[in-house]
């Protein structure tokens, strides 16, 4: 493969994926890559050892179709607006997609290696050219506990969700700061003084929460020191998109028919930055020793680490403030439930911008390049 063309490198995903692709080396296996954008062309494009070239222009089918593979974190509306015309066109190049619109085509693969890399070899054997990034919060809980569903060991699971700000946007993720800051600010005579009631500190706190002023255009309502149980659009049956997401992408990751195992819950923003957090009930066929799923799911991969059901583990390393920024997936709180020994508790974090969404794109990019 000789030349990879970037769309959407400069945006939140983009930037991660160029950053992590950086600490990787990747590009020294690039001969050619270009940079494109669908407002800046002709703009220096980033200098990635290769000197800084002009950004060319995403709406050029011409030069679009000049690559052997282009990667994409620009979004749903471009992928609509540019994957048909291009495909249309006769382009038989890769593409390798963040957005999830084309994640549940017939011709594509849904790209989580550590889970599904035999899927993914089986595609490219087969000619597949389409390799699209999962759902965050899907991608998350299988690097988590995927090695359960793929011995089929479970019987259904059901996943209590809480999503970080980044899942809803850049701009979502200063909204929350300054949601944060203005409940700081309303009260921050009052908190100077020991003596103030918490009572009237709460009462301001609601009373700007509630303010027609309160910053929450993108959101819509409060986020910090609230939350939202929906996400996404909603589907006819009354789930949020996002709770739709966890059962067909899941199957359609492991390669298994859908609704073999069901797979739902309540999807739930809440005032973290980057990493989604889920409650998980799984169902398993059979009970198994704690012990025994332990070794299992540490195995499954090199990402995931079990904590042990300890408080002091748990409150330490089973959190977004210490999962943001790094690869690690910790599961943990992992003890049969009181339903009955076959109910497995567990609770994982992971960061939604790294395994949730770039880097499952930077290692299908590797493998094509090493292939
Ligand atoms: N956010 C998430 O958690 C996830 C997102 N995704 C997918 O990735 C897509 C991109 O998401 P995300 O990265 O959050 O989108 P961003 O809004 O951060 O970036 C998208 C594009 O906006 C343009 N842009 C305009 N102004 C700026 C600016 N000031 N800084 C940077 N870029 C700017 C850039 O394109 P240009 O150079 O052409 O102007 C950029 O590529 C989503 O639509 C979704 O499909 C997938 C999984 C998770
Ligand atoms: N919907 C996810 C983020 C996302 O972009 O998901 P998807 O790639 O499935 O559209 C969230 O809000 O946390």
């Amino acid at each position: 493969m000789n030349r990879v063309g970037f769309v959407g490198w400069r945006g939140m995903v983009g930037s991660v994926l160029m950053d992590r692709m950086r600490d990787e080396n990747d590009f020294a296996l690039i001969p050619e890559a270009r940079f494109f954008s669908t407002s800046q062309q002709g703009e220096p494009g980033p200098d990635i050892g290769q000197g800084a070239q002009a950004l060319l222009d995403a709406h050029d089918f011409d030069a679009l179709a000049g690559m052997d593979a282009i990667v994409t974190c620009q979004g749903g509306d471009y992928t609509e607006q540019v994957f048909e015309t291009l495909r249309g066109r006769g382009w038989q190049g890769y593409w390798i997609d963040a957005a999830s619109t084309l994640r549940l085509r017939e011709d594509s693969t849904i790209v989580l290696d550590p889970v599904n890399l035999e899927v993914i070899k089986h595609a490219l054997d087969a000619g597949k050219r389409d390799f699209i990034g999962g759902n965050c919060t899907v991608s998350l809980m299988l690097m988590a506990i995927g090695e359960l569903l793929r011995r089929d060991l479970v019987d259904w699971v059901s996943a209590m969700t809480y999503q970080a700000a980044s899942g809803a946007g850049a701009r979502n993720m200063r909204e929350l700061l300054a949601q944060m800051g203005t409940l700081q600010t309303s009260v921050s005579d009052l908190l100077a003084d020991p003596r103030s009631s918490i009572l009237d500190i709460d009462r301001a706190v609601t009373a700007t929460m509630r303010a027609g002023t309160f910053p929450s255009e993108q959101f819509g309502v409060p986020l910090a020191g609230s939350l939202i149980p929906w996400i996404d659009k909603p589907m006819d049956n009354g789930q949020s998109k996002e709770e739709w997401k966890a059962g067909v992408e899941t199957h359609k990751i492991l390669g298994r028919a859908e609704n073999a195992i069901p797979i739902d819950g309540t999807c739930v923003r809440i005032g973290s930055m980057r990493c989604h957090s889920q409650g998980l009930t799984i169902k398993l066929k059979q009970a198994m020793p704690i012990d025994e799923i332990t070794t299992m799911l540490a195995e499954a991969n090199d990402w995931v680490r079990v904590i042990s059901n300890e408080r002091e583990q748990t409150i330490a390393e089973l959190s977004p403030a210490a999962v943001t920024g790094t690869l690690s997936i910790p599961v943990g709180r992992l003890r049969a439930m009181a339903q009955g020994p076959a109910f497995l508790n567990a609770f994982t974090v992971g960061d939604q911008l790294l395994w949730g969404a770039a880097e499952p794109l930077r290692r299908m990019l590797r493998l094509l390049l090493e292939r």
